[in-house]
């Protein structure tokens, strides 16, 4: 059974220089979609369910569909990250699920909408740290807003995000504030603010870089060389999934995602979780529209989630190989949480800022 932390993934990622893409789960579809891309590249895998996931499907399904991806391909090491915790009583939860990672996502208050104070974040982060830490489960902390540099607006279509007009500032994470925001609650991951958004509204035209910010990663990076980015609402829209869902009855306007050259040059830069939820859905509702009209008489579903499915691997296998993380499954030796409780205690993950 290869279930390991965020910690022991990110930590090789960095080591051997490559990203790992975090697939959101909700359904079986998806899961054996990425488990298939992960076995065919050899890539270890990270799947996170949301709270929209787990009203969706239910804690003990979604637990379960991830356990059983586990226990059928049990050469793939596998993290099982809860997505956007709202608080620390969210992060006990997923922990007491079995969970090997959470978010805790301070820069929003407990609603999933408000923006939070600085000296908030720090305190709801550290106190879900050190109940993750004891389990030796990993966790993740957020600095900044996901939302638009062109429009000030934060996405809001998702559930996940705050609402309204967010300044400048906001929406760009400070690398001197998030050298003392790791110092402090130690997380194992910082998700950074730098002009992404959920969903598949982020950008109007092909972003250049006054809207996506790389060079804010850069400045991260070179202030917290030894602290592992993450990059939210990194889907990247492909263009032809937008032109067979239009094609086939679906409206969805012009619209454009972070290219994925531009997720690479973030892997240079420290960025190694890679968050894509949308891509997958435009893939599988493209296909499954294609497969409808094309079969118009067709009416097992199986026969359309298959295709959907497939659509999904496709995207899955390609940003395996361009993130670099085809090939590294089979190099890692799964610690177990145990180990890892035992690691945080004796300090060897303390981190490291200059
Ligand atoms: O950040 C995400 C999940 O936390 C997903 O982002 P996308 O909407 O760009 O796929
Ligand atoms: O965090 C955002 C993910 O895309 C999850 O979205 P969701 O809340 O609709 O499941
Ligand atoms: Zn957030
Ligand atoms: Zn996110």
């Amino acid at each position: 059974m290869a279930l390991i932390s965020l910690r022991q993934l990110l930590d090789h990622a960095a080591e051997h220089g490559y990203g790992v893409p975090a697939f959101n789960v909700n359904n079986l579809e998806q899961m054996r979609a990425i488990m298939e891309a992960a076995k065919e590249t050899d890539s270890p895998v990270i799947v996170q369910a949301s709270a929209g996931a787990r009203k969706y499907a239910g804690a003990p399904f979604l637990r379960h569909l991830i356990l059983a991806a586990i226990e059928e391909f049990p050469e793939i090491p596998v993290v099982m990250h809860q997505d956007h915790g709202t608080s620390p009583a969210v992060c006990q939860r997923s922990i007491q699920l079995g969970f090997s990672s959470v978010m805790m996502d301070g820069s929003l208050r407990e609603d999933g909408k408000t923006p939070a104070s600085y000296e908030y974040n720090v305190d709801v982060t550290q106190r879900a740290v050190d109940m993750a830490h004891a389990c030796g489960v990993s966790v993740e902390g957020e600095l900044g807003c996901l939302g638009s540099l062109e429009t000030g607006m934060a996405g809001e279509e998702d559930g996940v995000g705050a609402e309204g007009k967010l300044s400048h500032d906001q929406l760009l994470t400070d690398p001197e504030e998030a050298a003392d925001f790791v110092q402090k609650t130690k997380v194992d991951a910082l998700a950074i603010a730098c002009g992404t958004s959920h969903g598949a509204y982020k950008f109007t035209r092909p972003p250049t870089g006054d809207i996506l910010a790389i060079d804010r990663i850069k400045e991260i990076h070179a202030r917290i060389p030894g602290t592992h980015l993450v990059m939210h609402g990194s889907s990247s829209v492909p263009q032809e999934w937008l032109a067979v869902i239009n094609e086939f009855g679906g409206e969805i306007p012009e619209t454009y995602g972070v290219p994925v050259e531009q997720i690479c040059e973030g892997i240079k830069h420290g960025v190694r979780k890679v968050n894509i939820d949308t891509d997958l859905r435009l893939a599988s509702t493209g296909a499954t529209r294609r497969f409808l009209a094309e079969n118009p008489s067709e009416f097992d579903p199986r026969k359309f989630y298959k295709a959907a499915m497939q659509a999904m691997k496709e995207i899955c296998v390609a940003r395996y190989e361009a993130f670099g993380t085809a090939g590294q499954a089979s190099k890692i030796r799964p610690l177990s949480l145990d180990a890892m409780s035992e690691r945080y205690a004796a300090g060897d993950l303390e981190p490291q800022i200059k």
